[in-house]
Protein backbone atom coordinates (compact mmCIF):
# COMPACT_ATOMS: atom_id res chain seq x y z
CA UNK A 1 0.00 0.00 0.00
CA UNK A 2 1.75 3.62 -1.20
CA UNK A 3 0.83 5.78 1.47
CA UNK A 4 2.38 8.65 -0.06
CA UNK A 5 -0.24 11.89 -1.05
CA UNK A 6 0.88 14.26 -3.60
CA UNK A 7 -0.12 17.67 -5.19
CA UNK A 8 -1.15 17.93 -8.51
CA UNK A 9 1.73 20.20 -9.09
CA UNK A 10 4.19 17.24 -7.22
CA UNK A 11 2.37 14.76 -10.04
CA UNK A 12 3.15 16.77 -12.87
CA UNK A 13 7.02 16.59 -11.59
CA UNK A 14 6.68 12.87 -11.56
CA UNK A 15 4.85 12.77 -15.10
CA UNK A 16 7.35 15.09 -16.45
CA UNK A 17 10.56 12.29 -14.30
CA UNK A 18 8.43 9.36 -16.26
CA UNK A 19 8.26 11.11 -19.54
CA UNK A 20 11.61 12.19 -19.68
CA UNK A 21 12.97 9.25 -21.63
CA UNK A 22 11.59 9.40 -24.71
CA UNK A 23 9.42 11.26 -27.38
CA UNK A 24 6.21 8.95 -26.73
CA UNK A 25 6.41 7.90 -23.23
CA UNK A 26 3.60 10.66 -22.78
CA UNK A 27 0.77 9.48 -24.76
CA UNK A 28 2.26 5.78 -23.55
CA UNK A 29 1.00 6.69 -20.17
CA UNK A 30 -2.15 8.65 -21.28
CA UNK A 31 -2.86 5.35 -22.76
CA UNK A 32 -2.22 2.61 -19.67
CA UNK A 33 -4.40 5.57 -17.56
CA UNK A 34 -7.38 5.93 -20.41
CA UNK A 35 -6.63 1.70 -20.48
CA UNK A 36 -6.71 1.53 -16.34
CA UNK A 37 -10.26 3.95 -16.65
CA UNK A 38 -11.78 1.24 -19.61
CA UNK A 39 -10.85 -1.78 -16.91
CA UNK A 40 -12.70 0.15 -14.30
CA UNK A 41 -15.42 1.02 -16.06
CA UNK A 42 -16.08 -2.21 -17.86
CA UNK A 43 -16.02 -4.16 -14.49
CA UNK A 44 -18.34 -2.25 -12.74
CA UNK A 45 -20.45 -1.05 -15.40
CA UNK A 46 -21.26 -3.76 -17.63
CA UNK A 47 -24.65 -2.89 -17.72
CA UNK A 48 -24.58 0.56 -19.55
CA UNK A 49 -26.42 1.17 -22.76
CA UNK A 50 -23.74 3.68 -23.59
CA UNK A 51 -21.19 5.90 -22.79
CA UNK A 52 -20.84 9.75 -23.11
CA UNK A 53 -17.53 10.90 -23.00
CA UNK A 54 -16.55 14.44 -22.26
CA UNK A 55 -13.42 16.01 -22.69
CA UNK A 56 -11.72 19.07 -22.14
CA UNK A 57 -8.56 20.76 -24.42
CA UNK A 58 -5.83 18.99 -21.90
CA UNK A 59 -4.62 15.49 -21.02
CA UNK A 60 -7.43 14.85 -18.94
CA UNK A 61 -9.11 15.27 -22.14
CA UNK A 62 -6.10 13.07 -23.85
CA UNK A 63 -7.23 10.02 -21.21
CA UNK A 64 -10.51 10.53 -22.18
CA UNK A 65 -9.81 10.00 -26.09
CA UNK A 66 -8.34 7.11 -25.33
CA UNK A 67 -11.16 5.78 -22.85
CA UNK A 68 -13.76 6.71 -26.06
CA UNK A 69 -11.29 4.39 -28.48
CA UNK A 70 -11.36 1.48 -25.90
CA UNK A 71 -14.84 1.70 -25.76
CA UNK A 72 -15.85 2.00 -29.20
CA UNK A 73 -13.94 -0.84 -30.34
CA UNK A 74 -15.59 -3.05 -28.11
CA UNK A 75 -18.23 -2.66 -30.06
CA UNK A 76 -20.02 -0.63 -27.48
CA UNK A 77 -21.99 2.89 -28.35
CA UNK A 78 -19.88 5.70 -27.62
CA UNK A 79 -20.63 10.02 -28.22
CA UNK A 80 -17.65 12.01 -27.56
CA UNK A 81 -18.06 15.78 -26.43
CA UNK A 82 -15.59 18.43 -26.07
CA UNK A 83 -15.71 22.17 -27.12
CA UNK A 84 -12.02 23.04 -27.45
CA UNK A 85 -9.44 20.67 -29.18
CA UNK A 86 -6.73 19.62 -27.81
CA UNK A 87 -3.09 21.48 -28.36
CA UNK A 88 -1.11 20.56 -31.75
CA UNK A 89 1.70 17.91 -31.28
CA UNK A 90 0.33 17.37 -27.99
CA UNK A 91 -0.29 13.70 -26.42
CA UNK A 92 -3.96 14.32 -26.14
CA UNK A 93 -4.29 15.63 -29.92
CA UNK A 94 -2.45 12.40 -30.55
CA UNK A 95 -5.44 10.01 -28.46
CA UNK A 96 -7.83 11.94 -30.55
CA UNK A 97 -6.19 11.30 -34.06
CA UNK A 98 -6.16 7.58 -32.68
CA UNK A 99 -10.34 8.25 -31.26
CA UNK A 100 -12.93 6.98 -33.91
CA UNK A 101 -15.22 8.68 -32.86
CA UNK A 102 -15.70 12.07 -33.91
CA UNK A 103 -16.62 14.90 -30.89
CA UNK A 104 -19.56 16.75 -30.80
CA UNK A 105 -20.09 20.39 -29.24
CA UNK A 106 -20.55 20.02 -25.50
CA UNK A 107 -24.01 22.11 -26.26
CA UNK A 108 -25.62 18.71 -28.34
CA UNK A 109 -25.27 17.04 -25.08
CA UNK A 110 -28.76 14.77 -23.97
CA UNK A 111 -29.15 12.55 -20.80
CA UNK A 112 -29.95 9.34 -22.08
CA UNK A 113 -31.15 7.01 -19.36
CA UNK A 114 -29.08 4.17 -18.29
CA UNK A 115 -25.85 5.74 -20.19
CA UNK A 116 -22.59 6.20 -18.03
CA UNK A 117 -20.71 9.65 -17.91
CA UNK A 118 -16.87 9.87 -18.14
CA UNK A 119 -15.73 13.00 -16.76
CA UNK A 120 -12.25 13.67 -18.92
CA UNK A 121 -13.32 17.70 -18.98
CA UNK A 122 -10.21 19.19 -16.40
CA UNK A 123 -8.12 17.00 -13.77
CA UNK A 124 -4.88 18.10 -12.11
CA UNK A 125 -4.34 21.10 -14.40
CA UNK A 126 -7.82 22.80 -13.29
CA UNK A 127 -6.65 26.74 -12.44
CA UNK A 128 -9.77 28.45 -12.00
CA UNK A 129 -13.94 28.06 -11.59
CA UNK A 130 -15.51 25.76 -13.63
CA UNK A 131 -17.87 28.12 -16.08
CA UNK A 132 -20.04 28.10 -19.38
CA UNK A 133 -20.87 25.12 -21.49
CA UNK A 134 -18.45 22.89 -18.96
CA UNK A 135 -20.65 24.46 -15.46
CA UNK A 136 -24.02 23.89 -17.76
CA UNK A 137 -23.42 20.02 -18.97
CA UNK A 138 -22.01 19.61 -14.98
CA UNK A 139 -25.74 20.95 -13.47
CA UNK A 140 -27.10 19.11 -16.42
CA UNK A 141 -25.73 15.87 -15.43
CA UNK A 142 -26.34 16.54 -11.85
CA UNK A 143 -29.97 16.72 -12.36
CA UNK A 144 -29.97 13.67 -14.75
CA UNK A 145 -28.87 11.32 -12.14
CA UNK A 146 -26.72 9.80 -14.45
CA UNK A 147 -23.87 7.93 -13.38
CA UNK A 148 -20.17 9.75 -13.28
CA UNK A 149 -16.49 8.08 -13.54
CA UNK A 150 -14.48 10.61 -13.27
CA UNK A 151 -10.71 10.50 -14.32
CA UNK A 152 -7.96 11.76 -11.92
CA UNK A 153 -10.25 14.16 -10.53
CA UNK A 154 -14.32 15.01 -10.96
CA UNK A 155 -14.13 18.30 -13.07
CA UNK A 156 -14.18 21.24 -11.16
CA UNK A 157 -12.73 19.35 -7.60
CA UNK A 158 -9.09 20.97 -6.81
CA UNK A 159 -6.26 18.24 -6.28
CA UNK A 160 -4.66 20.48 -3.79
CA UNK A 161 -7.29 21.95 -1.27
CA UNK A 162 -10.23 18.97 -1.47
CA UNK A 163 -12.47 21.96 -2.70
CA UNK A 164 -14.24 22.68 -5.41
CA UNK A 165 -13.77 25.66 -7.91
CA UNK A 166 -16.72 26.79 -9.01
CA UNK A 167 -19.36 23.90 -10.37
CA UNK A 168 -17.71 20.16 -9.65
CA UNK A 169 -19.40 16.86 -10.80
CA UNK A 170 -19.90 14.11 -7.54
CA UNK A 171 -18.31 11.15 -8.95
CA UNK A 172 -19.73 7.61 -8.47
CA UNK A 173 -15.67 6.54 -9.03
CA UNK A 174 -12.24 8.23 -9.65
CA UNK A 175 -9.72 6.40 -11.44
CA UNK A 176 -6.63 8.54 -10.40
CA UNK A 177 -3.19 7.33 -11.24
CA UNK A 178 0.22 6.62 -9.56
CA UNK A 179 -0.51 8.16 -5.91
CA UNK A 180 -3.52 9.69 -4.26
CA UNK A 181 -3.94 13.72 -5.03
CA UNK A 182 -4.60 15.88 -1.27
CA UNK A 183 -7.84 16.84 -2.86
CA UNK A 184 -9.09 13.18 -3.26
CA UNK A 185 -8.28 13.01 0.97
CA UNK A 186 -9.52 16.21 1.76
CA UNK A 187 -13.14 17.13 3.14
CA UNK A 188 -15.07 17.42 0.79
CA UNK A 189 -13.47 16.42 -2.20
CA UNK A 190 -13.43 12.85 -0.12
CA UNK A 191 -17.25 12.84 -0.76
CA UNK A 192 -16.98 14.32 -3.98
CA UNK A 193 -14.68 11.36 -5.98
CA UNK A 194 -17.11 8.42 -5.24
CA UNK A 195 -15.10 5.18 -4.58
CA UNK A 196 -11.27 5.85 -5.43
CA UNK A 197 -8.92 3.77 -7.37
CA UNK A 198 -5.49 4.15 -7.98
CA UNK A 199 -4.18 2.70 -10.73
CA UNK A 200 -0.72 1.63 -11.67
CA UNK A 201 0.56 2.98 -15.37
CA UNK A 202 3.82 2.03 -15.43
CA UNK A 203 5.78 4.95 -13.52
CA UNK A 204 8.23 4.08 -11.54
CA UNK A 205 8.28 4.51 -7.71
CA UNK A 206 11.24 6.09 -7.68
CA UNK A 207 9.62 8.76 -9.79
CA UNK A 208 8.84 10.36 -6.53
CA UNK A 209 12.09 10.37 -4.84
CA UNK A 210 13.25 13.63 -6.35
CA UNK A 211 9.37 15.29 -5.42
CA UNK A 212 10.40 14.73 -1.62
CA UNK A 213 7.02 14.21 -0.67
CA UNK A 214 6.61 14.53 3.09
CA UNK A 215 2.56 13.81 3.21
CA UNK A 216 0.93 10.90 3.65
CA UNK A 217 -2.24 9.12 4.28
CA UNK A 218 -2.65 8.20 7.88
CA UNK A 219 -2.32 4.52 8.20
CA UNK A 220 -1.06 1.22 11.01
CA UNK A 221 2.06 1.09 8.57
CA UNK A 222 3.49 4.97 9.21
CA UNK A 223 3.46 3.97 13.03
CA UNK A 224 2.89 0.34 13.89
CA UNK A 225 6.09 -0.58 14.03
CA UNK A 226 7.07 2.20 16.45
CA UNK A 227 3.92 1.27 18.95
CA UNK A 228 5.28 1.03 22.43
CA UNK A 229 6.62 -2.83 23.11
CA UNK A 230 5.72 -4.78 26.60
CA UNK A 231 7.95 -7.61 27.37
CA UNK A 232 8.23 -9.95 30.52
CA UNK A 233 10.80 -7.88 31.80
CA UNK A 234 7.89 -4.53 31.77
CA UNK A 235 7.01 -2.78 34.85
CA UNK A 236 3.63 -0.16 35.59
CA UNK A 237 6.36 2.81 35.60
CA UNK A 238 8.49 1.45 32.70
CA UNK A 239 5.04 1.95 30.69
CA UNK A 240 4.98 5.66 31.01
CA UNK A 241 3.08 7.56 33.65
CA UNK A 242 0.50 10.36 32.82
CA UNK A 243 -0.81 13.70 34.20
CA UNK A 244 -3.49 14.44 33.51
CA UNK A 245 -4.61 18.37 35.22
CA UNK A 246 -8.17 18.24 36.10
CA UNK A 247 -10.72 21.22 36.19
CA UNK A 248 -12.59 22.80 38.86
CA UNK A 249 -15.50 20.54 40.70
CA UNK A 250 -18.16 21.34 37.98
CA UNK A 251 -16.07 20.58 35.40
CA UNK A 252 -13.99 17.28 36.20
CA UNK A 253 -15.45 14.58 33.86
CA UNK A 254 -13.41 15.52 30.79
CA UNK A 255 -9.98 14.69 32.75
CA UNK A 256 -11.03 11.31 34.21
CA UNK A 257 -12.25 10.70 30.50
CA UNK A 258 -8.68 11.84 29.41
CA UNK A 259 -7.41 9.75 32.24
CA UNK A 260 -8.75 6.72 30.83
CA UNK A 261 -7.85 6.89 27.47
CA UNK A 262 -4.97 7.18 28.41
CA UNK A 263 -4.63 4.10 30.81
CA UNK A 264 -6.56 2.00 27.81
CA UNK A 265 -3.91 3.11 25.50
CA UNK A 266 -1.30 1.28 27.37
CA UNK A 267 0.39 3.85 29.97
CA UNK A 268 1.63 1.80 33.32
CA UNK A 269 0.35 4.51 35.96
CA UNK A 270 -2.41 7.97 35.18
CA UNK A 271 -2.67 10.12 37.79
CA UNK A 272 -5.30 13.21 38.19
CA UNK A 273 -4.13 16.27 39.33
CA UNK A 274 -6.94 18.05 40.90
CA UNK A 275 -7.65 21.26 42.87
CA UNK A 276 -8.44 20.78 46.31
CA UNK A 277 -12.28 21.58 45.16
CA UNK A 278 -12.31 18.53 42.99
CA UNK A 279 -10.78 16.08 44.86
CA UNK A 280 -13.51 14.13 46.36
CA UNK A 281 -15.66 14.41 43.56
CA UNK A 282 -12.98 13.39 41.58
CA UNK A 283 -11.96 10.36 44.12
CA UNK A 284 -15.47 8.79 43.88
CA UNK A 285 -14.93 8.56 40.48
CA UNK A 286 -11.49 7.16 40.07
CA UNK A 287 -10.42 3.60 40.98
CA UNK A 288 -7.03 2.42 39.03
CA UNK A 289 -6.27 6.04 38.44
CA UNK A 290 -3.91 7.91 41.15
CA UNK A 291 -5.42 11.50 42.69
CA UNK A 292 -3.36 13.98 43.58
CA UNK A 293 -3.89 17.84 45.05
CA UNK A 294 -2.46 20.14 42.96
CA UNK A 295 -4.05 23.84 42.80
CA UNK A 296 -1.02 25.86 42.95
CA UNK A 297 2.22 25.76 40.26
CA UNK A 298 4.13 25.21 43.55
CA UNK A 299 1.98 21.63 43.88
CA UNK A 300 2.69 20.79 40.52
CA UNK A 301 5.90 21.38 40.49
CA UNK A 302 6.37 19.02 43.36
CA UNK A 303 4.71 16.27 41.67
CA UNK A 304 6.64 16.67 38.80
CA UNK A 305 9.69 16.58 40.71
CA UNK A 306 8.98 13.88 43.33
CA UNK A 307 6.90 11.39 40.69
CA UNK A 308 8.64 12.56 37.25
CA UNK A 309 5.73 11.13 34.83
CA UNK A 310 6.84 10.89 31.25
CA UNK A 311 3.71 12.44 29.75
CA UNK A 312 0.87 15.08 30.66
CA UNK A 313 -1.74 16.16 29.23
CA UNK A 314 -3.56 20.04 30.18
CA UNK A 315 -7.17 21.29 29.15
CA UNK A 316 -10.01 19.56 28.93
CA UNK A 317 -11.98 21.32 31.93
CA UNK A 318 -9.42 22.48 32.54
CA UNK A 319 -10.17 26.58 32.10
CA UNK A 320 -8.92 29.27 30.19
CA UNK A 321 -7.29 31.25 33.01
CA UNK A 322 -4.39 32.27 34.52
CA UNK A 323 -3.96 28.56 36.41
CA UNK A 324 -3.98 26.98 33.21
CA UNK A 325 -1.42 29.12 31.57
CA UNK A 326 1.06 29.18 34.63
CA UNK A 327 0.90 24.87 34.63
CA UNK A 328 1.15 25.23 30.91
CA UNK A 329 4.44 27.14 31.68
CA UNK A 330 5.56 25.05 34.85
CA UNK A 331 5.33 21.79 32.59
CA UNK A 332 7.29 23.17 29.31
CA UNK A 333 9.71 24.51 32.25
CA UNK A 334 10.63 21.28 33.78
CA UNK A 335 10.13 18.95 30.95
CA UNK A 336 13.07 16.78 29.95
CA UNK A 337 14.07 15.14 25.97
CA UNK A 338 11.46 11.99 27.31
CA UNK A 339 8.96 14.10 28.26
CA UNK A 340 5.80 14.35 25.88
CA UNK A 341 2.77 16.87 26.43
CA UNK A 342 -0.28 17.55 24.95
CA UNK A 343 -1.75 21.17 24.95
CA UNK A 344 -5.55 20.57 24.33
CA UNK A 345 -9.26 22.33 24.60
CA UNK A 346 -8.89 25.33 27.32
CA UNK A 347 -4.76 25.27 27.37
CA UNK A 348 -5.18 26.47 24.17
CA UNK A 349 -7.66 28.94 23.90
CA UNK A 350 -5.93 30.25 27.31
CA UNK A 351 -3.68 31.21 24.92
CA UNK A 352 -5.41 33.54 22.39
CA UNK A 353 -4.13 36.86 22.81
CA UNK A 354 -0.51 35.20 23.68
CA UNK A 355 0.04 33.07 20.98
CA UNK A 356 3.52 34.19 20.71
CA UNK A 357 4.40 33.75 23.94
CA UNK A 358 3.08 29.85 24.14
CA UNK A 359 5.27 29.38 20.81
CA UNK A 360 8.07 30.99 22.88
CA UNK A 361 7.50 28.79 25.42
CA UNK A 362 6.82 25.41 23.47
CA UNK A 363 10.16 26.31 21.59
CA UNK A 364 12.35 27.01 24.59
CA UNK A 365 10.80 23.48 26.17
CA UNK A 366 13.26 19.95 25.70
CA UNK A 367 10.27 17.99 25.61
CA UNK A 368 8.07 17.25 22.93
CA UNK A 369 4.93 18.84 22.70
CA UNK A 370 1.53 18.13 20.85
CA UNK A 371 -1.42 20.24 20.35
CA UNK A 372 -4.84 19.12 19.11
CA UNK A 373 -6.61 22.00 18.41
CA UNK A 374 -10.53 21.54 16.51
CA UNK A 375 -11.10 24.63 13.80
CA UNK A 376 -12.95 26.80 16.14
CA UNK A 377 -9.41 26.40 18.62
CA UNK A 378 -7.17 26.89 16.07
CA UNK A 379 -8.56 30.16 14.67
CA UNK A 380 -7.71 31.32 18.24
CA UNK A 381 -3.62 30.73 17.95
CA UNK A 382 -3.55 31.07 14.14
CA UNK A 383 -6.08 33.51 13.43
CA UNK A 384 -4.08 34.63 9.69
CA UNK A 385 -3.94 30.39 8.85
CA UNK A 386 -7.97 29.90 9.97
CA UNK A 387 -10.37 27.59 7.46
CA UNK A 388 -11.60 29.93 4.30
CA UNK A 389 -8.31 31.59 3.45
CA UNK A 390 -8.12 29.45 0.17
CA UNK A 391 -5.42 27.57 1.45
CA UNK A 392 -5.35 23.78 1.71
CA UNK A 393 -5.80 22.47 5.65
CA UNK A 394 -2.63 20.15 5.06
CA UNK A 395 -0.98 23.48 4.48
CA UNK A 396 -2.40 25.26 7.46
CA UNK A 397 -1.40 22.70 9.95
CA UNK A 398 1.80 22.53 8.27
CA UNK A 399 2.46 26.26 9.08
CA UNK A 400 1.11 25.96 12.02
CA UNK A 401 3.06 23.69 13.13
CA UNK A 402 6.32 25.19 11.95
CA UNK A 403 5.19 28.34 13.79
CA UNK A 404 4.31 27.11 17.23
CA UNK A 405 7.08 24.38 17.13
CA UNK A 406 4.40 22.08 18.51
CA UNK A 407 3.38 19.01 16.17
CA UNK A 408 -0.76 20.05 15.34
CA UNK A 409 -2.86 17.69 15.50
CA UNK A 410 -5.95 19.82 13.21
CA UNK A 411 -9.20 17.88 14.17
CA UNK A 412 -11.77 17.55 12.03
CA UNK A 413 -13.39 14.66 9.50
CA UNK A 414 -9.83 15.26 7.86
CA UNK A 415 -7.72 15.33 10.72
CA UNK A 416 -4.66 16.30 9.72
CA UNK A 417 -1.28 15.45 12.05
CA UNK A 418 1.20 18.02 10.94
CA UNK A 419 5.46 17.70 12.65
CA UNK A 420 7.74 21.06 12.81
CA UNK A 421 9.50 19.69 9.67
CA UNK A 422 6.94 19.71 7.67
CA UNK A 423 5.68 15.76 7.75
CA UNK A 424 1.99 15.68 7.45
CA UNK A 425 -0.44 12.67 7.74
CA UNK A 426 -4.65 12.89 6.38
CA UNK A 427 -6.39 10.92 8.55
CA UNK A 428 -8.98 8.76 6.38
CA UNK A 429 -11.17 6.64 9.26
CA UNK A 430 -13.36 8.79 10.76
CA UNK A 431 -17.07 8.82 11.39
CA UNK A 432 -19.52 11.12 12.48
CA UNK A 433 -20.24 9.17 15.39
CA UNK A 434 -17.03 10.79 16.97
CA UNK A 435 -18.85 14.51 16.86
CA UNK A 436 -19.77 13.67 20.27
CA UNK A 437 -18.68 15.77 23.49
CA UNK A 438 -16.04 14.33 25.49
CA UNK A 439 -14.41 12.79 22.27
CA UNK A 440 -11.30 14.85 21.81
CA UNK A 441 -10.82 14.76 25.65
CA UNK A 442 -10.57 10.87 24.82
CA UNK A 443 -7.74 11.70 21.61
CA UNK A 444 -5.38 13.88 23.98
CA UNK A 445 -5.21 11.43 26.71
CA UNK A 446 -4.33 8.87 23.77
CA UNK A 447 -1.56 10.72 22.01
CA UNK A 448 -0.07 11.76 25.96
CA UNK A 449 -0.16 8.17 26.86
CA UNK A 450 1.69 7.13 23.62
CA UNK A 451 4.30 10.15 24.43
CA UNK A 452 4.38 8.86 27.89
CA UNK A 453 5.32 5.25 26.52
CA UNK A 454 8.74 6.71 24.10
CA UNK A 455 6.52 7.18 21.29
CA UNK A 456 7.84 10.23 18.91
CA UNK A 457 5.21 13.35 18.97
CA UNK A 458 4.31 13.08 15.39
CA UNK A 459 3.80 9.19 15.34
CA UNK A 460 1.90 8.95 18.67
CA UNK A 461 -0.49 11.89 17.35
CA UNK A 462 -0.87 9.78 14.00
CA UNK A 463 -1.51 7.15 15.95
CA UNK A 464 -3.80 8.22 18.55
CA UNK A 465 -5.79 10.17 15.21
CA UNK A 466 -6.47 6.75 14.25
CA UNK A 467 -7.17 3.88 17.04
CA UNK A 468 -9.60 6.88 18.38
CA UNK A 469 -11.47 7.18 14.76
CA UNK A 470 -11.40 3.32 14.71
CA UNK A 471 -12.67 2.94 18.34
CA UNK A 472 -15.12 5.03 16.76
CA UNK A 473 -16.01 3.33 13.89
CA UNK A 474 -16.59 0.04 16.00
CA UNK A 475 -19.05 1.47 18.05
CA UNK A 476 -21.24 3.09 15.25
CA UNK A 477 -24.86 4.51 16.35
CA UNK A 478 -25.33 5.70 19.96
CA UNK A 479 -21.68 6.50 20.87
CA UNK A 480 -20.81 8.46 23.40
CA UNK A 481 -18.03 9.21 24.60
CA UNK A 482 -17.04 7.14 27.77
CA UNK A 483 -17.86 4.33 25.41
CA UNK A 484 -14.56 5.19 23.74
CA UNK A 485 -11.75 4.29 26.09
CA UNK A 486 -13.57 0.69 26.42
CA UNK A 487 -13.44 -0.04 22.91
CA UNK A 488 -9.64 0.53 22.62
CA UNK A 489 -8.53 -2.98 23.84
CA UNK A 490 -10.54 -4.99 20.61
CA UNK A 491 -8.77 -2.35 18.24
CA UNK A 492 -5.48 -2.58 19.67
CA UNK A 493 -6.39 -6.73 20.09
CA UNK A 494 -6.92 -6.11 16.01
CA UNK A 495 -4.01 -3.57 15.08
CA UNK A 496 -1.43 -6.28 16.69
CA UNK A 497 -3.11 -9.30 16.90
CA UNK A 498 -1.75 -12.39 18.72
CA UNK A 499 -3.45 -15.88 19.24
CA UNK A 500 -5.01 -16.59 22.48
CA UNK A 501 -6.00 -20.19 23.13
CA UNK A 502 -7.21 -21.03 26.84
CA UNK A 503 -3.30 -23.21 27.20
CA UNK A 504 -1.41 -20.90 25.55
CA UNK A 505 1.82 -19.51 27.92
CA UNK A 506 2.58 -16.06 27.98
CA UNK A 507 5.83 -15.72 26.77
CA UNK A 508 6.20 -11.82 26.08
N1 LIG B 1 1.74 12.74 -19.18
C1 LIG B 1 1.04 13.22 -18.21
O1 LIG B 1 1.30 14.29 -17.64
C2 LIG B 1 -0.17 12.46 -17.84
C3 LIG B 1 -1.31 13.15 -17.51
N2 LIG B 1 -2.46 12.54 -17.34
C4 LIG B 1 -3.69 13.32 -17.32
O2 LIG B 1 -3.42 14.67 -17.53
C5 LIG B 1 -4.17 15.46 -16.64
C6 LIG B 1 -3.52 16.79 -16.45
O3 LIG B 1 -3.48 17.36 -17.73
P1 LIG B 1 -3.27 18.90 -17.99
O4 LIG B 1 -2.13 19.38 -17.20
O5 LIG B 1 -3.24 19.06 -19.47
O6 LIG B 1 -4.55 19.56 -17.34
P2 LIG B 1 -6.12 19.40 -17.56
O7 LIG B 1 -6.40 18.48 -18.69
O8 LIG B 1 -6.72 19.11 -16.27
O9 LIG B 1 -6.52 20.90 -17.98
C7 LIG B 1 -6.12 21.40 -19.22
C8 LIG B 1 -6.07 22.89 -19.28
O10 LIG B 1 -7.35 23.47 -19.13
C9 LIG B 1 -7.22 24.82 -18.73
N3 LIG B 1 -8.14 25.07 -17.63
C10 LIG B 1 -7.92 24.85 -16.31
N4 LIG B 1 -9.00 25.14 -15.59
C11 LIG B 1 -9.94 25.55 -16.46
C12 LIG B 1 -11.27 26.00 -16.32
N5 LIG B 1 -11.87 26.05 -15.13
N6 LIG B 1 -11.97 26.34 -17.41
C13 LIG B 1 -11.38 26.30 -18.63
N7 LIG B 1 -10.11 25.89 -18.84
C14 LIG B 1 -9.39 25.52 -17.75
C15 LIG B 1 -5.80 25.02 -18.29
O11 LIG B 1 -5.13 25.81 -19.22
C16 LIG B 1 -5.26 23.59 -18.21
O12 LIG B 1 -3.90 23.51 -18.45
C17 LIG B 1 -4.28 14.62 -15.41
O13 LIG B 1 -5.38 15.03 -14.63
C18 LIG B 1 -4.43 13.23 -16.00
O14 LIG B 1 -5.79 12.97 -16.29
C19 LIG B 1 -2.54 11.12 -17.62
O15 LIG B 1 -2.73 11.00 -19.00
C20 LIG B 1 -1.30 10.38 -17.24
C21 LIG B 1 -0.12 10.97 -17.90
K1 LIG C 1 -11.92 14.81 -14.72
Amino acid sequence: MHLEVVTPEEMGRVDRAAIAPGPHAGYGLMRNAGAAVAGEILARYAEAEGFFVLCGPGNNGGDGYVVARLLAERGLEVRVFADAGPATGSDAALALGDCPVKPEPLSAFQPRRAWLVVDALFGAGLKRPVEGGEAAIIAEVSNSGLAVVAIDLPTGLCGLTGKPLGSAFSADLTVTFFRKKRGHLLVPGRQICGDLVVADIGIADSALHAVGCKVWENQPPLWRPIWPKITAGTHKYSRGHVAVVSGGAITTGAARLSALAAARAGAGAVTVLSPANALSINAMHLTSIMLRKADTVSELQAFLVDRKPSGALLGPGAGTGGRTRSFARALLDQATEASGLVFDADAITAFRDRADVFFGMIRASAGKVVLTPHEGEFARLFPELQDGTGVSKVQRAQEAAERSGATLVLKGFDTIVAAPDGRAAINVNATPHLATAGSGDVLSGIIASLMAQGMPAFEAACAGVWVHAESGRTFGYGLVAEDLPDLLPEVLQRLFYKKVTPSAQARS
